[in-house]
């Protein structure tokens, strides 16, 4: 025990996301190490609001290591929005004995983590848990290299119906906000245009693509689009208006949907959890909070949450121009 500190909660908060489990167990182990008593906090901000506060050591988070989703559950919770919402949950931390807080999550929480410490002086650590690799700070957030391996690997799949039927599949992926998923599963799978919120892509260029494609001798086509991408009101909607223009082509539509954010955890995402939970609570430990913790350049680097919230990761326009030639 340093610096005072002898109980640190430990939630999980917003989507799931494959390697959330890691991280909760690198939290654990590495304050058992420092000799502080980790705290279960169960379904994210509703737990804590609840009080479903649980003391936690070492072999509590044995063989989650490989498991998929969070043994700590998720929630989204409208009550902590609210300035009411969050005094209960500082009661609810205060009676258990707490000391600081280890949130991980995506901005949203991140939003609220920050709330707390600035409303009650409550030190909180953020560790980047989102499939969507839309945090500021962070080159990789815990899920993303999974997430793209489920998509590359359903991608696949798809590729040899549509190829053997030559047909035109528009394939929707997650990314509320961001196309970090689309972009890069839609290289890996070498689909024919990428669809992302981060650009306005007309449908009538997107239309002339897949003319020029035709003529270029491809028989199946596939269009990757982010779930946030504003082309059409939904992908439906615009596979509809594409059929109006191309009515020769037979068009199928995809959603892959929750199966993105299940499954086991690939080595990165493991790895990169491990190294973010321990790095969250030496931080702690050093007396450092209200930042992310995340990993840049391929080294741990802190990031104030201030900034990790209002900033946003670019799309690299090197990655669009791959996509464009690769493609033709
Ligand atoms: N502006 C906010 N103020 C307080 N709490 C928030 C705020 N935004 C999000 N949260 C809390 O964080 C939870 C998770 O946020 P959400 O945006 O759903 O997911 P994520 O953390 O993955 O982005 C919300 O359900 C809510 O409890
Ligand atoms: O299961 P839900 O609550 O519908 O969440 C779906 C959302 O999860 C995400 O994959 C991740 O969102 P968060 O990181 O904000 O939790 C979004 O892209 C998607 O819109
Ligand atoms: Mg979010």
């Amino acid at each position: 025990m340093l610096n005072g500190l002898k109980k640190i909660g430990v939630m999980t908060s917003g989507g799931d996301a494959p390697g959330m489990n890691a991280a909760v167990r690198a939290v654990v182990r590495a304050c058992s190490y420092y000799e502080i008593t980790p705290c279960a906090i169960y379904s994210g901000y509703q737990g804590l609001i609840d009080g479903k506060i649980e003391e936690m050591g070492p072999r509590s988070v044995a063989n989650i290591l490989s498991q998929g989703g969070t043994v700590l559950k998720s929630a989204r919770c409208m009550e902590f929005r609210t300035e009411e919402g969050r005094r209960k949950a500082y009661e609810q931390f205060m009676a258990a004995g707490l000391g600081a807080l280890i949130v991980i999550g995506g901005d949203g929480s991140f939003t609220g983590a920050r709330l707390f410490q600035k409303e009650f002086g409550i030190p909180v650590v953020g560790i980047p848990g989102t499939i969507d690799n839309d945090i500021f700070g962070t080159d990789f957030t815990i899920g993303y290299d999974t997430a793209l391996n489920t998509v590359v690997d359903a991608v696949d799949k798809i590729r040899d119906t549509a190829s053997s039927h030559d047909r035109l599949f528009f394939i929707e992926v997650m990314g509320r906000d961001a196309g970090f998923i689309a972009l890069n599963s839609g290289i890996a799978t070498g689909v024919e245009q990428i669809l992302i919120p981060e650009i306005n892509k007309p449908v009538e260029q997107l239309i002339d693509r897949i003319r020029q494609s035709g003529r270029a001798g491809k028989g199946s086509s596939m269009i990757m689009v982010a779930e946030g991408d504003k082309s059409g009101s939904n992908i439906y909607q615009l596979a509809d208006k594409v059929q109006e223009q191309l009515p020769e082509y037979d068009i199928k539509v995809t959603v892959l949907g929750h199966i993105q954010r299940g499954g086991r955890p690939s080595c990165s995402d493991r790895v990169l959890a491990s190294r973010l939970g321990v790095a969250a609570v030496k931080s702690l430990k050093d007396g450092i909070s209200g930042v992310m913790v995340g990993v840049r350049k391929g080294e741990v680097a802190l990031t104030p949450l201030e900034e990790a919230i209002k900033q946003h990761n670019e799309i690299d326009p090197l990655l669009l121009e791959v996509a464009e030639i690769t493609s033709i």
